[in-house]
């Protein structure tokens, strides 16, 4: 803590050092959105493979400021409904937890094609707080959401779902016409 705290009040000669680091933050994520573009502009398809992933800052990490939100979250469960949205939120059933995350989605859905990006922002961060709220209601964890993103990272959407319906043609026969 420190250590920190002289780090921000004494920057090195010439550039103050908060800039700098924010600087080196931002450029991996600049260069992935240049290769993405470039990439959809060339190819016209989208492809999330490791040359992409390469460049983010750390391809190996999840999403903390969810698992933080979750453990928040759970922590809220037994916590005074007047004075914890959470509590008050889980406090009133399933479906109820499940209908907030509805509208929360929908308008999400509105500001996006409406085009609105700040309000998608706004509303991005509302679906996935009651996205966590639903995972806290049906005893899901978010490491067990990661694992399924990892487990399908590199499977293409198209070929995955032409499997699944070779798949589904394969353990469910036909059905007799009348
Ligand atoms: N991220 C959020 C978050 N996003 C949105 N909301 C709340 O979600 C509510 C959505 O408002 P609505 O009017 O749509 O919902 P509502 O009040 O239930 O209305 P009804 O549909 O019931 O009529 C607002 O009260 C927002 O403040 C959130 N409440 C809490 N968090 C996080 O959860 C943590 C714990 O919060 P508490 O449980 O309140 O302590 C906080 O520290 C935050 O990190």
């Amino acid at each position: 803590m420190a250590k920190n705290s002289k780090t921000i009040s004494k920057p090195a000669a010439g550039k103050p050092k908060a800039a700098t680091k924010r600087t080196a933050k931002n450029k991996p994520a600049a260069k992935l959105v240049r290769a993405v573009a470039k990439r959809a502009r060339t190819t016209k398809v989208w492809t999330a493979d490791a040359e992409i992933l390469a460049l983010l800052p750390n391809p190996d990490s999840n999403a903390t400021v969810l698992d933080r939100l979750f453990a928040t979250v759970t922590a809220r469960r037994m916590a005074d409904p007047e004075l914890s949205h959470s509590a008050r939120l889980l406090s009133r059933g399933t479906a109820k937890v499940a209908q907030k995350f509805g509208e929360e989605a929908v308008e999400c859905l509105i500001e996006a094609v409406a085009g609105n990006r700040d309000a998608l922002i706004s509303e991005s961060a509302d679906v996935l707080y009651h996205l966590v709220v639903m995972w806290v209601d049906a005893g899901v964890s978010p490491d067990q959401v990661w694992s399924e993103l990892q487990r399908r990272e590199g499977i293409s959407g198209i070929a995955e779902k032409a499997a699944r319906a070779l798949a589904g043609s394969v353990t469910r026969p036909e059905r007799s016409k009348p």
